[in-house]
């Protein structure tokens, strides 16, 4: 796997963190997850391929463990407010003078420096701040965030493993770490660099819901179908319209032209009534084969029986029958290995991860006895 051979230490955050750490869990990385301590559960439900520390950061003897597993690593990923790791002492001054080659990936919402880097947030506020928020939502509607998709995970734990792989790379020839200030404004801004680039060519210009990609169009929408299904249709360029209002049976002669913003509300209508007077598996036989770009809107239970998908593997199952998204993308040589096994309890590796990073039984012990590290699986304890 092309990360084969690299360390990452993932401090155990909400969504946008755990997902990085899976990424490069995904593709060969070991990560080990730090949790607290007392701590019996988590919420971390993409954990797959790691190992789970539990460590208590409160105690000097816990911050000079990380420390120690920090030297012995690639990569530090941490996802807390600004100044959380200096107050431990656990900066990246303090990291990267004892390993200069360690890339220290803070993952926030607003970064590290900005009249914002210390305030709480979530997905919605952070994608309000890129100014995506704005353009996302029907027509007359507020604005709506897309679940926590964007910010989160594209703009953030995306993003980010991204920084890692170019920060890791760059190591190559320099044979020095970086920080990398990860925040999720940003990355949310920058994934939406094309709406910010295509300004100009008008086809944001008007409110929102009512432009070509954001459902104000008649050829980029989703319809509802006679029996209560959806399809999706995305028919922008004329060769695919034409097939489009082929299959619709409409005549293109008798409508306005495709780009006729004024029409666009009239022309929804005529396919929204067409649309509903046939079924999804109706209309996905008259659109089989042709460029319409129509497909089905799939529910999770749908997708990996889909031909295309099945064809594929775009989706697998885990050892608990539970399906999940292969990782993507695929590369041919070395594709990702996703580990099929749930993702570890809370401290479950423990002693484990200890061992391998040096640490000597009963150094181990007196870390357990002292509460500056917890192991809770009967079989990991020494
Ligand atoms: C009713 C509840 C239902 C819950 C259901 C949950 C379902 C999950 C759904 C996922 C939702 C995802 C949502 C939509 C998201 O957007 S997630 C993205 C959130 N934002 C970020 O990650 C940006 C960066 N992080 C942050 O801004 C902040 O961490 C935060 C998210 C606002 C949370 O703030 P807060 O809880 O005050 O934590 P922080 O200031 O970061 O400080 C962390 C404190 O914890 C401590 N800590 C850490 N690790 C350890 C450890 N191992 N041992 C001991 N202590 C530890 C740190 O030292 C720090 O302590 P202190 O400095 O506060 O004293």
């Amino acid at each position: 796997m092309a990360l084969l051979g690299v360390k990452v230490i993932e401090l155990a955050g909400l969504a946008p963190a755990p997902f990085c750490g899976m990424i490069l869990a995904d593709f060969g990385a070991k990560v080990i997850r730090v949790d607290r301590t007392k701590v019996f559960s988590t919420l971390d439900t993409q954990a797959r391929g790691k190992r789970s520390v539990a460590l208590n950061l409160k105690m000097p003897e816990g911050v000079a463990l990380l420390r120690r597993l920090c030297v012995q690593s690639d990569v530090v990923l941490e996802p807390y407010r600004k100044g959380v790791m200096e107050k431990l002492g656990l900066g990246p001054s303090e990291l990267l003078s004892e390993n200069p080659r360690l890339i220290y990936a803070r993952l926030t919402g607003y970064g590290q420096s900005g009249c914002y880097a210390s305030a709480a947030g979530h997905d919605i506020n952070y994608l309000a701040m890129s100014g995506l928020l704005s353009q996302l939502g029907r027509s007359g509607e507020k604005p709506y965030a897309p679940l926590n998709l964007v910010a989160d995970f594209a703009g953030g734990g995306l993003t980010c493993a991204l920084g890692i792989v170019l920060a890791l790379l760059e190591r190559t020839r320099s044979g020095k770490g970086q920080i990398i200030d990860a925040s999720m404004v940003e990355g949310a801004a920058f994934t939406g660099s094309f709406l910010w680039k295509s300004r100009r060519l008008g086809i944001w210009s008007r409110p929102r819901g009512e432009n070509l990609l954001d459902s104000g169009a008649p050829f980029y929408d989703t319809y509802k179908t006679l029996d209560g299904k959806y399809l999706a249709v995305g028919a922008i360029e004329t060769e695919f319209y034409d097939q489009l209002l082929k299959g619709l049976e409409l005549d293109a002669g008798e409508l306005p032209p495709q780009m006729s913003f004024s029409d666009w509300p009239e022309l929804k209508q005529l396919f929204t009534e067409r649309f509903a007077s046939k079924t999804q598996a109706d209309w996905l036989m008259i659109f089989d084969g042709t460029d319409a770009c129509v497909t089905p809107v799939l529910s999770f239970d749908q997708v990996s029986s889909h031909p295309h998908n099945r064809e594929r593997g775009s989706f697998m199952k885990d050892s608990s029958g539970e399906e999940f998204p292969r990782p993507a993308p695929i590369l041919s040589r070395t594709p990702a290995e996703p580990c099929l096994a749930s993702g570890p309890a809370v401290g479950e590796h423990t002693v484990e991860v200890l061992l391998d990073y040096g640490y000597t039984s009963a150094e181990i012990d007196e870390m357990l006895a002292a509460g500056v590290v917890q192991c809770n699986t009967g079989k990991a304890k020494l």
